[in-house]
């Protein structure tokens, strides 16, 4: 049996790298971003109108001149004209190129325009008013993004304007999603009265696709041979076996001495922690097998506790760790990491974690109740309200 920590180092240390692949930019959000994104040209790449009005030589206005003469139009998405005459002016649009000549932009608002004169009817106006100067947001060249950056729809923004259509991200892994056990069956069918549904493959799959990972599944009855046979396959075909169940002490827990028949390395079998005390790790040189115990807590807050940080690390991710305040006094006694799960608030800017206790790590319901388990160590006893622990979030 090892410690929380002990065992996610190993874990941690255990990460692989997939590979890089490159992928139309629009296919590409929430993956992890694996090249830096430069801009290819000053942003804005020209000096910018930025209202709709009219544009002049700011020295006339200087000189007291009110009154222009329109000498023409420059819009949006065309090519840039020049202001011939110091005393005209030209009618511009928010996105136009500044036209040569010109530098100062007058709202419609603030002008009256008859018979083709353009009288501005204000008094003060600024030097380069409503005019996006060119690279005033950044320069040809400039990082936009960096490197191991989770893309979301900012990113994309700017990988269209910088015209990266296919981006380099990191690949994911291929995953499978096993559970285990007699008494488990399909969604769409009835249990008779000593069966349940199958749940926890479902809690899998969508906390992999939290990270948009896409995973196949399957389920094997707690037949040793038959177990031992299709895993013998998954372990060639996939980086990444997921089991629910069967690692205990029970007469039918066969996957860890089916893990050992097979080649799989043990790194560690036990954990002094609860929920999720017998989950098993190994690895062959291909394929990491993370042996979640069968109860649903203890499946869930595995996979939240260990195989999230080990996907974040093999994809090059740094996540930061989130920490709350206990709301509560809170007693445990057994000598084991308790992760207890909490509903969080945010109040005047501190996150506050209340702890809401189920029955148990077979109590799935509860985790419709609350937002994150808060870690306790396995050091103390009696944890005191205002104390501040780590937090893991599911929601
Ligand atoms: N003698 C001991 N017995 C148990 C110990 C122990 O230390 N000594 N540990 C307990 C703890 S803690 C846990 S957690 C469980 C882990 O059990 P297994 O990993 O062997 O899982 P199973 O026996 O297959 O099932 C346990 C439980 O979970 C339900 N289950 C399993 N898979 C699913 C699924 N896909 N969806 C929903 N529910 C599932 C299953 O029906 C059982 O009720 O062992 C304790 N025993
Ligand atoms: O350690 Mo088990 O996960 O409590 O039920
Ligand atoms: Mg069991």
């Amino acid at each position: 049996m090892i410690s929380v920590e002990k065992a996610l180092e190993t874990v941690l240390n255990s990460s692989r790298d997939f590979g890089i692949e490159e992928v139309p930019f629009i296919k590409s959000v929430g993956r992890i971003l694996k090249e830096k994104i430069l801009a290819d040209r000053d942003f804005p790449p020209f000096n910018r109108v930025s209202m709709d009005g009219i544009t002049i030589d700011y020295t006339s206005f200087k000189n007291g001149q009110r009154a222009f003469k329109i000498e023409g139009i420059q819009a949006a998405g065309s090519e840039q004209i020049s202001l011939n005459n110091s005393e005209t002016c030209i009618e511009v649009m928010t996105g136009a190129v500044l036209p040569n000549n010109a530098n100062i932009v007058i709202r419609y608002e603030d002008v009256t325009i008859k018979n083709g004169i353009a009288t501005i009817s204000v008094d003060v106006i600024n030097d380069a008013q409503n005019v996006h100067a060119k690279g005033k947001d950044g320069k040809v060249g400039d990082l936009l993004i960096e490197e191991n950056t989770k893309i979301y729809a900012a990113e994309i923004g700017v990988l269209a304007t910088v015209g990266k259509s296919f981006v380099k991200v990191a690949k994911q892994p291929k995953v499978m999603i096993v559970s285990t056990g007699d008494e488990l069956v399909g969604v769409d069918e009835i249990p008779q009265a000593h069966q349940i549904r199958r749940s926890n493959v479902f809690t899998l799959v969508s906390l992999l696709e939290r990270l948009n990972i896409p995973s196949e599944t399957a389920h094997i009855t707690d037949d040793k041979p038959v177990l031992k046979s299709k895993i013998e396959n998954y372990l060639q075909e996939y980086d990444v076996l997921l089991f629910s169940g069967a690692v205990s002490k029970g007469k039918y827990d066969f996957l860890p001495e089916v893990f050992d028949e097979l080649g799989v390395e043990k790194l560690f079998h036990k954990i002094t922690q609860r929920p999720g005390k017998p989950f098993f790790y190994g690895k062959t040189d291909e394929c990491n097998v993370f042996g979640f115990p069968g109860n649903p807590i203890s499946t869930f807050v595995n996979c939240l506790a260990y195989f999230y940080p080990w996907y974040y690390k093999s994809v090059g991710l740094e996540v930061e760790q989130e920490t709350a305040i206990l709301s509560d006094d809170v007693i445990f006694k057994p000598n084991l990491t308790y992760f207890l799960q909490v509903k969080l608030n945010s109040v005047l800017g501190d996150l506050i974690a209340t702890p809401i206790t189920g029955n148990g790590s077979g109590d799935l319901a509860s985790l419709v109740k609350t937002d994150a388990f808060i870690q306790l160590p396995n050091d103390k006893v009696e944890f005191k309200k205002g104390e501040v622990y780590k937090v893991i979030r599911y929601r």
